[in-house]
């Protein structure tokens, strides 16, 4: 018998595999004007939307009564002013989904030179993603281009894709393009997928053959205290940079934090690049979304970690499309994590005074 999730295992992880091939190419042609910026001022480029069309393609396609949580949607692009943009992101979409199939995917998920969409298509299909989720059943979750400003600046990003059933992360899919496949040879070759099912581990697996290089499993391992550091956000307005060196103070870190955009923090806890993911609020009533961390946070815990809020508490993938009033996330192996709370506590004391 196959194990729980096979199906959506192989579709999140060929659906994950052609967004990336789609934004590594956009990556290379992106031109002025091809990026958006959105109500709450962070970009969106041609790629994030084409992305959310592939992916959103592939799931509708194999499961069609599953609803997607998706981060962005077509509204910005149905209007006049969108036209441009529109016409960029409908050729991207398609050219990526009629390419020849690949070992794993099947023509019925909507692949193959036979499948082009017209654009109201594509643009019903990022629409897919408009589902407000909440705690029962079974929904994905998507974030296209996860750490936009990363990919823009031609850094890390991910494409990051999660499967929620009453509440609870079971399938974790994220394709990293510009992550190099081997931390210890970070000028090496480049592009990894991370996966994670439920009680079946964490797993690294090539980007350019998922279905056939074989997997390699990721277990977080124990640090040294002089191994041990932060991974952290580049952006200092999405998490309280300076909160983290008061942190790592406290715990006795020597080593510099690893800074990087998108969940690729998460797969490089994984697999023991950094030791603690740490992401508290600046302070300006953000609530974080679930496509941010629930791949992630799967990843995380079926490599042996621990992932939690600055309170000890689990993260709520239940309650909507954020993880609710933001109490910040703490992630990290079994033994430091215990650490970091209390570290985080005792630093939280000492601004409170
Ligand atoms: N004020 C804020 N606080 C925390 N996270 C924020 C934020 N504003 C935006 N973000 C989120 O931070 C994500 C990137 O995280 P990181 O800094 O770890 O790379 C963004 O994902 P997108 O790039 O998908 O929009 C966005 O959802
Ligand atoms: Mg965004
Ligand atoms: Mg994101
Ligand atoms: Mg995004």
């Amino acid at each position: 018998m196959a194990l729980p999730y096979a199906l959506e295992k192989q579709v999140a992880i060929a659906a994950v595999r052609r967004a990336c091939v789609l934004t590594s190419s956009v990556f290379n042609q992106l031109v002025k004007g091809e990026t958006l910026t959105k109500d709450d001022k962070s970009p969106v480029t041609v790629g994030d939307f084409s992305a959310q069309a592939v992916v959103n393609t592939l799931l509708t396609r194999a499961f069609p009564d599953d609803p997607i949580v998706g981060e962005e949607d077509a509204a910005d692009l149905r209007a006049e002013s969108g036209a441009v943009m529109r016409e960029r992101i409908v050729g991207l979409a398609n050219d990526t989904l009629t390419a020849d199939l690949q070992e794993g995917e099947k023509e019925e998920w909507g692949l193959g030179p036979s499948h082009r969409q017209t654009a109201a298509q594509i643009l019903d299909t990022i629409d897919r993603g408009t589902f407000n989720g909440g705690p029962t059943g079974r929904m994905w979750t998507l974030d296209p281009i996860d750490g936009t400003k990363g990919f823009l600046r031609g850094e890390q990003y991910a494409v990051c894709l999660a499967l929620i059933v009453n509440s609870r992360v079971e399938l974790g899919v994220m394709g990293c393009p510009n992550l190099p496949i081997s931390s210890a040879n970070p000028s090496g070759p480049k592009g990894a997928i991370f996966v994670a099912v439920r009680g079946q581990g964490a797993h690294q697996f090539s980007l350019s053959n998922p279905f056939s290089d074989p997997p390699i499993p990721l277990t977080i391992p124990a640090f040294t205290q002089e191994d041990l550091n932060l991974l952290e956000s580049v952006e200092k307005a999405h998490a309280k940079l300076s909160f983290n060196d008061r942190v790592a103070e406290i715990l006795g870190i020597t080593r510099p934090p690893t800074r990087m955009d998108s969940q690729a923090k998460y797969c490089s806890l994984a697999r023991g690049d950094g030791g603690i993911y740490l992401r508290m609020p600046v302070g300006s009533g953000y609530k974080e979304k679930i496509w941010d961390h629930a791949p992630g946070s799967v990843l995380v815990e079926e490599a042996g970690g621990v992932i939690t809020n600055s309170r000890g508490e689990p993260l709520d993938f239940g309650l909507g499309r954020t993880l609710g009033e933001n109490f910040g996330v703490v992630a990290a192996g079994k033994v430091p994590h215990a650490r970091v709370l209390e570290a985080v506590q005792q630093a939280q004391k000492e601004e409170s005074k």
